[in-house]
């Protein structure tokens, strides 16, 4: 069977703040169809490697494609095929969420129409309806992430790359998203997304890739980097285990 072009395909990607190495020659591959976890510690290297993946963040060195279009010499033809939710989304804060996907449907060349429809959707499933007037400066950090998906989901990509989608949501509007996603995956569409809630992880994603220090250190399905264990357990085992010189905070006992 001839090989599938990957969803996202990542070589060697590098980048350095200063005399921090924060990504250190990652290599990923996303396949097509997949629904993939990106776990790793606070500071890791995660935001920083899909930065780079999706064109926010230029890297110091390596390749990143998307079905096959380089992120960085074919910027257009890649960023079309992709939707992204960065991390500390910057939005067009005095517009309306409805305003807000207006404009940026529009500027993806999608026609009046389509624009209009498509955001009266998302506005809807994503609950934002009722907050037809408010301005995104006065959105709360859930609806600001709700707002985000829905200008990476509107111009129907192939890809969603998706920083930490779930953090600040409630329940409810969580348990949207993962439908969301879930159908999105089922019609063709591919997901990267990061996290730290390994259980959210196991729920939704088929592979799954753990980064520390800036590198890969395991990547594959999920039930062959979990193994037998938990995906939590197989982590701390995997980024350096429990950390035994942990005194008590003796002061804070009575
Ligand atoms: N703009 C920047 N300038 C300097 N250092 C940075 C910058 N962005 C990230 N770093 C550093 O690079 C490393 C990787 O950061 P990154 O945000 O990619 O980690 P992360 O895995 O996404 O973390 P978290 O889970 O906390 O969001 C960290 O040591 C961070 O301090």
């Amino acid at each position: 069977m001839p090989q599938q072009t990957a969803a996202l395909e990542i070589r060697a990607l590098t980048k350095r703040f200063g005399d921090k190495l924060a990504v250190d020659a990652i290599d990923l591959t996303v396949p097509p169809g997949s629904f993939f976890g990106l776990v790793g510690q606070n500071g890791a290297g995660k935001t920083t490697t899909l930065s780079m993946a999706v064109g926010l963040l230029r890297p110091d060195s390596g390749t990143a494609r998307i079905f096959g279009e380089d992120v960085w010499s074919a910027p257009a033809r890649a960023k079309a095929l992709v939707g992204v939710l960065p991390d500390g989304l910057a939005m067009p804060e005095r517009l309306t969420g409805r305003e807000v996907l207006t404009y940026l449907g529009l500027l993806r060349g999608l026609p009046k129409h389509v624009v209009a429809e498509r955001a009266a959707e998302l506005l809807a499933v994503l609950e934002l309806d009722g907050a037809d007037k408010t301005l995104v400066i006065e959105y709360s950090t859930g609806m600001r992430k709700k707002i985000g998906l829905a200008t990476a989901l509107l111009h129907a990509p192939r890809l969603l790359v998706l920083d930490e989608p779930f953090e600040a949501v409630d329940p409810v509007s969580a348990a949207t998203i993962k439908t969301i996603l879930r159908g999105f995956v089922a019609g063709g569409g591919s997901v990267v997304l990061s996290s730290h809630v390994m259980a959210l992880v196991e729920q939704l994603c088929d592979h799954v890739a753990v980064v520390d220090s800036g590198a890969v250190v395991a990547a594959g399905p999920l039930d062959e980097v979990r193994g037998t264990r938990s995906l939590e357990d197989a982590f701390v085992g995997l980024v350096g285990g429990e950390r035994t010189e942990i005194k008590e905070l003796s002061w804070l006992s009575r």
